[in-house]
């Protein structure tokens, strides 16, 4: 991994926590998960124990011995991994954070409480400024999810001024649609001192055009190497093919959209394209059914994301 004062950009991968049919964590794949994110997905950087890492349905020890195999797995192979260290106990976040240093992780990210919310800006601050205190040499990224905390504290009021509070503060994962609150942290960040990663994997192109400086999702564990076409297309400014490969996304997540997508159907996804099983989700998450895969493989065959040698050769096997 790089010096964690490297700035985070380009894909970033939201990853999946494997678990065994028992509901243990399954550590023993995470190597070959560096691999094949590395290797055929050409993205390099992970982002741990998110929200598709069903961060939050784990208990504090597993989210340690998550964070310490990344960490390990992806020395000299990835170049960031940043852990999602957000809990509803500020205790336990600190412990994460703290922990997150000590095994030499690269940043550290937290979501807003959402069970006890923070009611304005200044309460949501002091939450993250007592976090972040616990990793004082770690970059810090405030996960910006409203739909799913509840917290509608918009981004761009947090990010005003942020940095007298926070000084580790190094930048925003904007998981949200609201382009008027992300273009507005964008307009504020004129030195560009801030990693603003749009969380919208759908609707990255509007980010990019927008100002966002790189991308963190579920969708790059499997479609990174058609996201990583769009970002290039999108750097040598041939918005045409840009679109062209926005458009091609968009129809493999509007299809799955519309079967129910969620964490267990990305488990499922992934399971069936990289061949490494991800196992069932943890409760209250019900795992994908055989209709919904099948559904997507066909789909993901359709729009030749999924080579047919690849399905016959073993991947739904890998899923069944
Ligand atoms: C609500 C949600 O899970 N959003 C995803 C997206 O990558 C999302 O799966 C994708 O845009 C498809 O809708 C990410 O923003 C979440 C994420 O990065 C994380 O797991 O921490």
């Amino acid at each position: 991994m790089g010096s964690p004062r490297k700035k985070l950009q380009g894909l970033v991968a939201a990853t999946l926590t494997p678990m065994t049919e028992n509901g243990e964590i399954n550590f023993s794949v995470i190597g070959q998960y560096v691999d094949y994110l590395v290797k055929e997905q050409g993205v390099k950087n992970v982002f741990v124990n998110g929200t598709t890492g069903e961060g939050l349905s784990l208990s504090v020890s597993e989210r340690r011995q998550i964070a310490e195999e990344w960490v390990t797995q992806g020395r000299n192979k990835l170049d960031q991994v940043v852990i999602h260290v957000g809990a509803l106990s500020l205790k336990e976040s600190q412990e994460l954070a703290q922990h997150a240093a000590d095994i030499g992780a690269d940043g550290i990210a937290v979501i807003a409480p959402f069970f006890f919310k923070p009611w304005n800006k200044d309460v949501l601050i002091n939450f993250l400024r007592e976090v972040a205190a616990a990793a004082p040499s770690l970059p810090f990224y405030y996960y910006h999810i409203p739909a799913l905390t509840g917290v509608k504290i918009r981004a761009e009021e947090l990010l005003d001024g942020i940095q007298d509070k926070i000084p580790t503060f190094q930048g925003l994962k904007f998981s949200d649609t609201d382009l008027l609150d992300f273009g507005q942290c964008v307009d504020q960040n004129h030195q560009r001192q801030f990693a603003l990663l749009f969380g919208v994997d759908e609707q990255l192109l509007s980010g990019l055009v927008m100002g966002a400086t790189g991308a963190v999702g579920s969708t790059y564990n499997y479609l990174g190497k058609k996201t990583n076409q769009l970002l290039e297309a999108f750097e040598r400014k041939d918005f045409s093919s840009a679109l062209s490969y926005q458009f091609c996304i968009q129809r493999f997540i509007n299809f799955v959209i519309k079967l129910g997508f969620g964490v267990a159907q990305t488990k499922a996804i992934m399971t069936l394209v990289s061949g490494i099983p991800m196992g069932p989700p943890r409760l209250p998450l019900q795992e994908a059914t055989r209709e919904f895969t099948d559904s997507a493989a066909a789909k993901l065959k359709s729009l030749d994301f999924l080579p047919f040698a690849d399905l016959k050769g073993g991947n739904l096997g890998a899923y069944s």
